[in-house]
Protein backbone atom coordinates (compact mmCIF):
# COMPACT_ATOMS: atom_id res chain seq x y z
CA UNK A 1 0.00 0.00 0.00
CA UNK A 2 1.42 3.48 -0.82
CA UNK A 3 -0.66 6.31 0.76
CA UNK A 4 -1.34 9.08 -1.41
CA UNK A 5 -3.38 12.18 -0.83
CA UNK A 6 -6.18 12.39 -3.65
CA UNK A 7 -8.19 15.52 -4.81
CA UNK A 8 -11.76 15.14 -5.52
CA UNK A 9 -12.76 18.35 -6.42
CA UNK A 10 -15.27 18.19 -9.49
CA UNK A 11 -15.56 14.54 -9.41
CA UNK A 12 -17.91 11.90 -8.49
CA UNK A 13 -17.78 9.79 -5.23
CA UNK A 14 -20.82 6.99 -5.42
CA UNK A 15 -21.54 4.79 -2.28
CA UNK A 16 -23.42 1.68 -2.87
CA UNK A 17 -25.15 0.86 0.84
CA UNK A 18 -26.17 3.88 2.79
CA UNK A 19 -25.92 2.05 6.43
CA UNK A 20 -23.89 2.70 9.11
CA UNK A 21 -20.61 2.19 7.25
CA UNK A 22 -22.30 3.99 4.00
CA UNK A 23 -23.18 7.36 5.68
CA UNK A 24 -19.30 7.45 7.33
CA UNK A 25 -17.96 6.93 4.29
CA UNK A 26 -20.33 9.72 2.15
CA UNK A 27 -19.42 12.21 5.75
CA UNK A 28 -15.89 11.59 4.74
CA UNK A 29 -15.90 12.87 1.05
CA UNK A 30 -18.79 15.33 1.17
CA UNK A 31 -16.53 18.43 1.22
CA UNK A 32 -14.68 17.51 -1.27
CA UNK A 33 -16.02 15.89 -3.98
CA UNK A 34 -20.31 15.24 -5.10
CA UNK A 35 -21.46 12.22 -3.31
CA UNK A 36 -24.10 9.90 -4.13
CA UNK A 37 -25.58 7.16 -1.87
CA UNK A 38 -27.19 4.68 -4.15
CA UNK A 39 -29.02 2.59 -1.45
CA UNK A 40 -32.98 1.04 -0.28
CA UNK A 41 -32.73 2.64 2.87
CA UNK A 42 -30.85 5.52 4.52
CA UNK A 43 -28.68 5.89 7.85
CA UNK A 44 -30.33 9.10 9.89
CA UNK A 45 -27.21 10.90 9.48
CA UNK A 46 -27.95 11.26 6.13
CA UNK A 47 -30.35 13.77 5.14
CA UNK A 48 -33.53 12.17 4.17
CA UNK A 49 -34.12 12.46 0.27
CA UNK A 50 -38.26 12.30 1.55
CA UNK A 51 -38.30 15.09 4.00
CA UNK A 52 -39.03 18.51 2.66
CA UNK A 53 -37.34 20.06 5.42
CA UNK A 54 -34.33 18.32 5.20
CA UNK A 55 -30.96 20.63 4.71
CA UNK A 56 -29.92 20.85 1.22
CA UNK A 57 -26.43 22.32 1.92
CA UNK A 58 -24.86 19.19 1.93
CA UNK A 59 -23.41 17.86 -1.40
CA UNK A 60 -24.98 14.51 -0.78
CA UNK A 61 -27.63 13.02 -3.55
CA UNK A 62 -29.47 9.85 -2.14
CA UNK A 63 -30.89 7.71 -4.78
CA UNK A 64 -33.44 4.90 -3.67
CA UNK A 65 -32.75 1.69 -5.35
CA UNK A 66 -31.30 -1.71 -4.22
CA UNK A 67 -29.25 -2.90 -7.96
CA UNK A 68 -28.35 -6.77 -7.64
CA UNK A 69 -24.94 -7.59 -8.86
CA UNK A 70 -25.65 -8.08 -12.60
CA UNK A 71 -27.07 -4.12 -12.31
CA UNK A 72 -24.25 -2.09 -10.56
CA UNK A 73 -22.20 -1.54 -13.64
CA UNK A 74 -25.24 0.27 -15.48
CA UNK A 75 -25.30 2.47 -11.94
CA UNK A 76 -21.62 2.68 -12.24
CA UNK A 77 -21.72 3.93 -16.49
CA UNK A 78 -24.53 6.36 -15.44
CA UNK A 79 -23.41 8.50 -12.53
CA UNK A 80 -19.62 7.73 -13.87
CA UNK A 81 -17.63 8.16 -10.60
CA UNK A 82 -13.99 8.53 -9.85
CA UNK A 83 -14.38 6.38 -6.68
CA UNK A 84 -16.50 3.56 -6.01
CA UNK A 85 -17.40 2.77 -2.37
CA UNK A 86 -19.16 -0.75 -1.44
CA UNK A 87 -20.21 -0.76 1.36
CA UNK A 88 -23.66 -2.82 1.40
CA UNK A 89 -24.34 -5.52 3.80
CA UNK A 90 -24.74 -8.21 0.46
CA UNK A 91 -20.95 -9.75 -0.62
CA UNK A 92 -21.91 -9.93 -3.99
CA UNK A 93 -22.96 -6.82 -4.78
CA UNK A 94 -20.21 -5.19 -3.07
CA UNK A 95 -17.59 -7.96 -5.01
CA UNK A 96 -19.60 -6.58 -7.96
CA UNK A 97 -18.75 -3.33 -7.45
CA UNK A 98 -15.30 -3.77 -6.92
CA UNK A 99 -15.23 -5.94 -10.45
CA UNK A 100 -16.97 -3.30 -12.12
CA UNK A 101 -14.99 -0.31 -10.88
CA UNK A 102 -12.02 -1.95 -11.98
CA UNK A 103 -12.53 -3.18 -15.35
CA UNK A 104 -13.66 0.44 -16.03
CA UNK A 105 -10.11 2.29 -14.20
CA UNK A 106 -12.33 3.79 -11.36
CA UNK A 107 -10.96 3.61 -7.89
CA UNK A 108 -12.20 1.36 -5.70
CA UNK A 109 -13.08 1.08 -1.80
CA UNK A 110 -14.36 -2.35 0.05
CA UNK A 111 -15.45 -2.21 3.68
CA UNK A 112 -15.95 -5.45 3.79
CA UNK A 113 -12.81 -6.66 3.09
CA UNK A 114 -9.56 -6.27 5.17
CA UNK A 115 -5.74 -7.59 3.96
CA UNK A 116 -4.38 -7.75 0.30
CA UNK A 117 -6.27 -6.12 -2.20
CA UNK A 118 -6.35 -5.80 -5.85
CA UNK A 119 -4.78 -2.67 -8.25
CA UNK A 120 -7.08 -0.51 -8.05
CA UNK A 121 -8.32 -1.07 -4.73
CA UNK A 122 -8.00 1.39 -1.61
CA UNK A 123 -8.01 1.67 1.64
CA UNK A 124 -9.62 4.75 4.01
CA UNK A 125 -7.58 5.73 6.63
CA UNK A 126 -7.87 6.99 9.69
CA UNK A 127 -7.89 10.81 9.41
CA UNK A 128 -6.49 13.72 11.74
CA UNK A 129 -6.92 16.95 10.49
CA UNK A 130 -5.58 20.72 11.82
CA UNK A 131 -6.18 22.49 8.02
CA UNK A 132 -3.55 22.90 6.52
CA UNK A 133 -2.49 19.68 8.18
CA UNK A 134 -3.64 16.52 7.11
CA UNK A 135 -2.51 13.00 9.24
CA UNK A 136 -3.41 9.56 7.16
CA UNK A 137 -2.83 6.26 8.97
CA UNK A 138 -3.74 2.79 7.75
CA UNK A 139 -3.17 -0.77 9.74
CA UNK A 140 -2.97 -1.77 5.62
CA UNK A 141 -6.07 -3.08 6.90
CA UNK A 142 -5.04 -5.76 9.65
CA UNK A 143 -6.57 -3.75 12.60
CA UNK A 144 -9.60 -0.64 11.91
CA UNK A 145 -9.87 -0.78 15.81
CA UNK A 146 -5.65 -0.04 15.89
CA UNK A 147 -6.30 2.90 13.02
CA UNK A 148 -8.93 4.43 15.50
CA UNK A 149 -6.91 4.24 18.99
CA UNK A 150 -3.89 5.48 16.97
CA UNK A 151 -5.61 8.78 15.80
CA UNK A 152 -6.73 9.20 18.81
CA UNK A 153 -3.54 9.38 20.25
CA UNK A 154 -2.52 11.97 16.96
CA UNK A 155 -5.20 14.03 17.33
CA UNK A 156 -3.66 14.94 20.51
CA UNK A 157 -0.22 15.25 19.37
CA UNK A 158 -0.69 17.74 16.47
CA UNK A 159 -2.72 20.18 18.29
CA UNK A 160 -1.91 23.13 16.56
CA UNK A 161 0.04 22.13 13.96
CA UNK A 162 -1.95 24.02 11.79
CA UNK A 163 -1.33 27.04 12.75
CA UNK A 164 2.32 26.37 12.95
CA UNK A 165 1.85 24.85 9.18
CA UNK A 166 0.63 28.55 8.21
CA UNK A 167 3.17 30.66 10.35
CA UNK A 168 5.98 28.49 9.24
CA UNK A 169 5.03 29.34 5.71
CA UNK A 170 4.67 32.67 5.94
CA UNK A 171 8.05 32.85 7.35
CA UNK A 172 9.47 30.65 4.89
CA UNK A 173 7.80 32.89 2.20
CA UNK A 174 9.47 35.95 3.69
CA UNK A 175 12.65 35.34 3.67
CA UNK A 176 12.75 33.80 0.25
CA UNK A 177 11.44 37.17 -0.96
CA UNK A 178 14.50 38.93 1.25
CA UNK A 179 16.53 37.01 -0.51
CA UNK A 180 18.19 34.77 2.55
CA UNK A 181 20.42 32.40 0.70
CA UNK A 182 18.71 29.21 0.71
CA UNK A 183 20.66 26.93 3.68
CA UNK A 184 20.13 29.51 6.17
CA UNK A 185 16.47 30.00 5.23
CA UNK A 186 16.00 25.90 5.77
CA UNK A 187 17.77 26.22 8.93
CA UNK A 188 15.56 29.07 9.63
CA UNK A 189 12.45 27.26 9.12
CA UNK A 190 13.89 24.11 10.83
CA UNK A 191 14.07 25.66 13.73
CA UNK A 192 10.83 27.38 14.29
CA UNK A 193 8.96 24.30 13.30
CA UNK A 194 11.07 22.81 16.59
CA UNK A 195 11.35 25.58 18.49
CA UNK A 196 8.64 24.84 22.18
CA UNK A 197 8.22 28.41 22.54
CA UNK A 198 7.12 29.06 19.44
CA UNK A 199 4.29 26.43 19.67
CA UNK A 200 3.96 27.40 23.05
CA UNK A 201 3.45 31.34 21.68
CA UNK A 202 0.82 29.87 19.18
CA UNK A 203 -1.11 28.53 22.02
CA UNK A 204 -1.64 32.48 23.42
CA UNK A 205 -2.20 33.60 19.81
CA UNK A 206 -0.55 34.39 16.23
CA UNK A 207 1.15 37.63 17.03
CA UNK A 208 2.81 35.59 20.72
CA UNK A 209 3.61 32.85 18.21
CA UNK A 210 5.23 35.67 15.84
CA UNK A 211 7.64 36.94 17.95
CA UNK A 212 8.71 34.22 19.25
CA UNK A 213 9.76 32.62 16.05
CA UNK A 214 11.43 36.15 15.23
CA UNK A 215 14.00 35.60 18.50
CA UNK A 216 14.68 32.13 16.34
CA UNK A 217 14.96 33.63 13.11
CA UNK A 218 17.07 36.65 14.47
CA UNK A 219 19.70 33.89 16.26
CA UNK A 220 19.64 32.01 13.08
CA UNK A 221 20.41 35.12 10.55
CA UNK A 222 22.89 36.51 13.20
CA UNK A 223 21.40 39.66 13.00
C1 LIG B 1 -10.04 3.94 9.56
C2 LIG B 1 -11.51 3.71 9.30
C3 LIG B 1 -11.97 4.74 8.28
C4 LIG B 1 -13.40 4.59 7.86
O1 LIG B 1 -13.90 3.46 7.70
O2 LIG B 1 -14.01 5.60 7.64
C5 LIG B 1 -11.68 2.29 8.87
N1 LIG B 1 -12.37 1.60 9.78
C6 LIG B 1 -12.68 2.37 10.84
C7 LIG B 1 -13.25 1.90 12.03
C8 LIG B 1 -13.67 0.56 12.34
N2 LIG B 1 -14.00 -0.37 11.41
C9 LIG B 1 -14.36 -1.53 12.06
C10 LIG B 1 -14.31 -1.31 13.44
C11 LIG B 1 -14.74 -2.33 14.50
C12 LIG B 1 -13.58 -3.02 15.10
C13 LIG B 1 -12.98 -4.09 14.22
O3 LIG B 1 -13.72 -4.98 13.73
O4 LIG B 1 -11.73 -4.09 14.07
C14 LIG B 1 -13.82 -0.03 13.61
C15 LIG B 1 -13.47 0.66 14.91
C16 LIG B 1 -14.62 1.25 15.58
O5 LIG B 1 -15.68 1.49 14.96
O6 LIG B 1 -14.47 1.46 16.78
C17 LIG B 1 -14.79 -2.79 11.43
C18 LIG B 1 -14.28 -3.18 10.11
N3 LIG B 1 -13.56 -2.41 9.24
C19 LIG B 1 -13.28 -3.15 8.11
C20 LIG B 1 -13.88 -4.42 8.26
C21 LIG B 1 -13.89 -5.48 7.22
C22 LIG B 1 -12.86 -6.52 7.50
O7 LIG B 1 -11.98 -6.33 8.37
O8 LIG B 1 -12.92 -7.54 6.81
C23 LIG B 1 -14.47 -4.43 9.54
C24 LIG B 1 -15.14 -5.57 10.25
C25 LIG B 1 -16.64 -5.59 9.92
C26 LIG B 1 -17.34 -6.78 10.54
O9 LIG B 1 -16.70 -7.80 10.77
O10 LIG B 1 -18.56 -6.63 10.74
C27 LIG B 1 -12.50 -2.74 6.99
C28 LIG B 1 -11.85 -1.53 6.83
N4 LIG B 1 -11.93 -0.47 7.65
C29 LIG B 1 -11.07 0.48 7.26
C30 LIG B 1 -11.06 1.79 7.74
C31 LIG B 1 -10.14 -0.02 6.22
C32 LIG B 1 -8.79 -0.43 6.86
C33 LIG B 1 -8.10 0.73 7.60
C34 LIG B 1 -6.73 0.36 8.07
O11 LIG B 1 -5.88 0.07 7.21
O12 LIG B 1 -6.45 0.39 9.27
C35 LIG B 1 -10.90 -1.26 5.70
C36 LIG B 1 -10.00 -2.44 5.38
C37 LIG B 1 -11.66 -0.96 4.43
C38 LIG B 1 -12.11 0.44 4.31
O13 LIG B 1 -13.19 0.71 4.82
O14 LIG B 1 -11.40 1.23 3.69
C39 LIG B 1 -12.37 3.77 10.57
C40 LIG B 1 -11.70 4.52 11.69
C41 LIG B 1 -12.46 5.83 11.86
C42 LIG B 1 -11.87 6.58 12.97
O15 LIG B 1 -10.78 7.13 12.81
O16 LIG B 1 -12.57 6.68 13.97
N1 LIG C 1 -15.09 -0.33 6.86
C1 LIG C 1 -15.55 -0.36 8.08
O1 LIG C 1 -15.14 0.42 8.91
C2 LIG C 1 -16.61 -1.34 8.46
C3 LIG C 1 -17.14 -1.31 9.76
C4 LIG C 1 -18.19 -2.17 10.07
C5 LIG C 1 -18.66 -3.03 9.08
N2 LIG C 1 -18.10 -3.06 7.86
C6 LIG C 1 -18.62 -3.89 6.74
O2 LIG C 1 -19.33 -2.96 5.88
C7 LIG C 1 -20.58 -3.50 5.44
C8 LIG C 1 -21.73 -2.56 5.80
O3 LIG C 1 -21.79 -2.36 7.18
P1 LIG C 1 -22.93 -1.47 7.85
O4 LIG C 1 -22.70 -1.53 9.31
O5 LIG C 1 -23.00 -0.16 7.18
O6 LIG C 1 -24.22 -2.37 7.51
P2 LIG C 1 -25.74 -1.90 7.45
O7 LIG C 1 -26.54 -3.15 7.44
O8 LIG C 1 -25.97 -0.83 8.45
O9 LIG C 1 -25.86 -1.19 6.01
C9 LIG C 1 -25.88 -1.88 4.79
C10 LIG C 1 -26.68 -1.03 3.83
O10 LIG C 1 -26.58 -1.58 2.51
C11 LIG C 1 -27.88 -1.49 1.92
N3 LIG C 1 -28.00 -2.44 0.80
C12 LIG C 1 -28.30 -3.75 0.83
N4 LIG C 1 -28.33 -4.24 -0.42
C13 LIG C 1 -28.03 -3.21 -1.26
C14 LIG C 1 -27.92 -3.11 -2.66
N5 LIG C 1 -28.13 -4.15 -3.47
N6 LIG C 1 -27.58 -1.90 -3.19
C15 LIG C 1 -27.40 -0.82 -2.40
N7 LIG C 1 -27.51 -0.87 -1.05
C16 LIG C 1 -27.83 -2.06 -0.49
C17 LIG C 1 -28.81 -1.81 3.08
O11 LIG C 1 -30.13 -1.44 2.78
C18 LIG C 1 -28.17 -0.97 4.17
O12 LIG C 1 -28.62 0.37 4.11
C19 LIG C 1 -20.70 -4.85 6.11
O13 LIG C 1 -20.48 -5.79 5.07
C20 LIG C 1 -19.59 -4.94 7.14
O14 LIG C 1 -18.92 -6.20 7.08
C21 LIG C 1 -17.10 -2.23 7.53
Amino acid sequence: MTPLYHDFAGETVVVFGGGAVGSRKARGFDEAARVVVVSPDFDERLPSPDDPEAERDTAIELLRAAPDADAVAGWIDRLGPALAVAATDDAAVNAAVESAALDRGILVNRTDVSGGRDPGSVVVPATVEDEPVTVALSTGGTSPALAKALRERIEAEIEGAGEMAALSGEIREELKSEGIPPEKRREAVRRVVRSRGVWKGLQKGRSNGRQEADTVIEEVLDR
